[in-house]
């Protein structure tokens, strides 16, 4: 197949290079001309404009595919205007990105050729394993992609159609809640070990965890990484997190759907606390109140 892909950031370039791999015809464009250029060293046809890669789709016979890997937000809807005058009723737009899922049904129902919202998980690893795809929109559109998404995916078992326009987007963000639960459950029993009783070297720790324990994971996988490549105080990695846009709307719908998600809720306010550049104005305040009520020293700044 020949496919369009807007985006060759860390996981655009990946798209790209699997698509290729597997046979396929890429047509690249990005904003940044070195992610164009590097593209092209890899096998695909540059385009200098997101008209240009629609004109280039179109002089070849059969529907164009086009694959956004743009930043959630603005940039898709850039992309898509640009797009919208190139494509008609038989086309197919795959969003790769972690687009908001009510954006996605929105585009769904403005674009003129047929809208794939594609959760894409795997990360940058998943240049050599294939990512995992959750894809919501028509079926007839994700059937005519399905090659196209078995050289991106891990292989015709790392995608799913989810449902209609939305569902592939939805299905991710409660992905990355739960990426979000799991990395809090692992930070905090690494921290009681760290503070702990023993002296524990905690790259070992994981190692043996993730041979054969319950709570293997890549995700500790990743922990047992860090705690090798940073030590096992994880040496001067600041206490700050970021993202968490994705966190911020399963926690939005757990509310609407009155279905409770404190785990990932927990998670996410981590995240925002650890963003105070001068401590949690919460914990000042509960230390200067247990003055209040009990008279307890109250901790200062130094
Ligand atoms: N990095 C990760 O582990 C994962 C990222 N995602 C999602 O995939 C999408 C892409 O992520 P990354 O590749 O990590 O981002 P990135 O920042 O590495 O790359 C984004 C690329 O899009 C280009 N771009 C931005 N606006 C554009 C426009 N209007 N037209 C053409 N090119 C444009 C940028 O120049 C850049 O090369 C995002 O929605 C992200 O949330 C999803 C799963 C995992
Ligand atoms: O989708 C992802 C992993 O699955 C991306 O890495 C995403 O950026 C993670 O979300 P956040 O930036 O909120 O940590």
């Amino acid at each position: 197949m020949q496919l369009g892909l807007i985006g060759l950031g860390r996981m655009g370039q990946i798209v790209a290079d699997r698509c290729l791999d597997a046979g396929h015809d890429v047509v690249a464009f990005d904003l940044d001309e070195d992610a164009v250029a590097a593209a092209a060293d890899a096998g695909a046809e540059p385009a200098d404009s997101v008209a240009d890669l629609a004109t280039q789709l179109a002089a070849t016979d059969g529907p164009s595919c086009v694959w956004l890997m743009v930043p959630a937000g603005p940039a898709v809807d850039a992309a898509l205007d640009d797009l919208e005058s190139h494509l008609d009723g038989d086309d197919v737009v795959v969003d790769g990105g972690n687009s908001y899922y009510e954006d996605s049904v929105r585009r769904a129902e403005a674009c003129p050729a047929a809208y794939l919202d594609c959760g894409t998980s795997g990360g940058p690893a998943g240049a050599e394993l294939g990512f995992s795809l959750m894809v919501g929109g028509p079926a007839w559109a994700y059937e005519a992609l399905e090659p196209v998404f078995d050289a991106v995916a891990t292989g015709p078992d790392g995608h799913a159609r989810m449902g209609p326009s939305g569902a592939g987007h939805y299905v991710k963000m409660v992905h990355n809640g739960v990426e979000y639960a799991l990395m809090q459950a692992y930070g905090e029993g690494f921290e009681l070990l760290h503070e702990g009783r023993y002296d524990l070297d905690l790259e070992a720790v994981a190692g043996v965890w993730n041979n054969g324990a319950v709570i293997r994971s890549w995700l500790l996988e990743l922990c047992e990484e860090a705690f090798r490549e940073e030590g096992t105080a994880l040496g001067d990695v600041a206490d700050r997190i970021e993202g968490g846009s994705t966190g911020t709307w399963t926690v939005q719908e757990g509310l609407e759907q009155e279905v409770p998600v404190p785990l990932i809720y927990t998670a996410l306010a981590e995240r925002f606390g650890s963003r105070a550049d001068e401590g949690r104005f919460s914990r000042r305040l509960a230390n200067r109140l247990r003055y209040g009520f009990g008279r307890h020293e109250v901790q200062r700044r130094s």
